[in-house]
């Protein structure tokens, strides 16, 4: 499986149509504090602004959410993990990503037998408190051997001038958050993000 270098991560629906029509080809859905229906009704949103402009949609967390309302990927951390029916996930046809922060993490990662792993925060993040000192680049090439095969991608702290040395040092996707939803003109910055990442889409 190919991921897009250019992973996009937003909290809502209202993003995704705003972004994903200028060319995003792979959004995640990543919604937190919100009632279940108010999720429901983001999903059923977002899968079908992604379909109409051929975006692959990763719905982060919400795995039995995901299932009902037929979606084909999903994103999940450890803690996620642990709580997870995985032979539903399966059965449904789901496509796993999981997050992994340190070897015990990739071992336990690697088990269940994702379609992606997630290395991170690989510079510090703004975006939430996380338990872990940034990774630096040198960890992604060491992933990048130990997942044999699988696609690699790399989140937290990521801007348009750090998306190259993520990909020489074995990253297959740079995901990013607030470099673009908090820029002055998240459009332009997810511009920008499209034409930085166009040399690993097409090699
Ligand atoms: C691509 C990607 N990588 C890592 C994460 C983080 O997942 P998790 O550790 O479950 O934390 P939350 O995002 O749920 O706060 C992710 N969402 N996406
Ligand atoms: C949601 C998330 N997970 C991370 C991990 O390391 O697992 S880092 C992160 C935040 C990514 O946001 P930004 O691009 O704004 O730094
Ligand atoms: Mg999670």
């Amino acid at each position: 499986m190919r991921l897009d270098p250019f992973y996009l991560i937003v909290d809502s629906a209202e993003w995704i149509a705003r972004l994903v029509p200028l060319g995003v080809k792979l959004v995640q859905l990543r919604i937190k504090d919100r009632t279940e229906a108010e999720i429901r009704a983001d999903i059923r949103n977002a899968k079908s602004i992604c379909s109409a402009n051929g975006c692959q949609l990763i719905i982060n967390d919400y795995w039995q959410l995901a299932i009902e309302e037929g979606c084909d990927f999903l994103h999940l951390g450890q803690e996620d993990l642990a709580g997870a029916d995985l032979s539903a996930i399966r059965e449904a046809g789901l496509k796993l990503g999981l997050s992994t922060h340190d070897g015990a993490e990739l071992e336990t990662a690697l088990s269940a037998r994702p379609d992606y792993v997630a290395l991170g925060p690989i510079y510090a993040t703004i975006l939430k408190q996380m338990k872990w000192a940034p990774q630096g680049l040198e960890r992604l090439r060491e992933w990048k051997i130990r997942i044999a095969g699988l696609p690699l991608v790399a989140i937290g702290g990521l801007n348009v001038d750090r998306i190259d040395g993520v990909f020489a040092h074995g990253a297959d996707s740079a995901a990013v958050v607030t470099d673009i939803t908090l820029n002055s003109d998240p459009e332009a910055r997810t511009r920008q993000w499209l034409k930085a990442t166009a040399r690993w889409r097409s090699s």
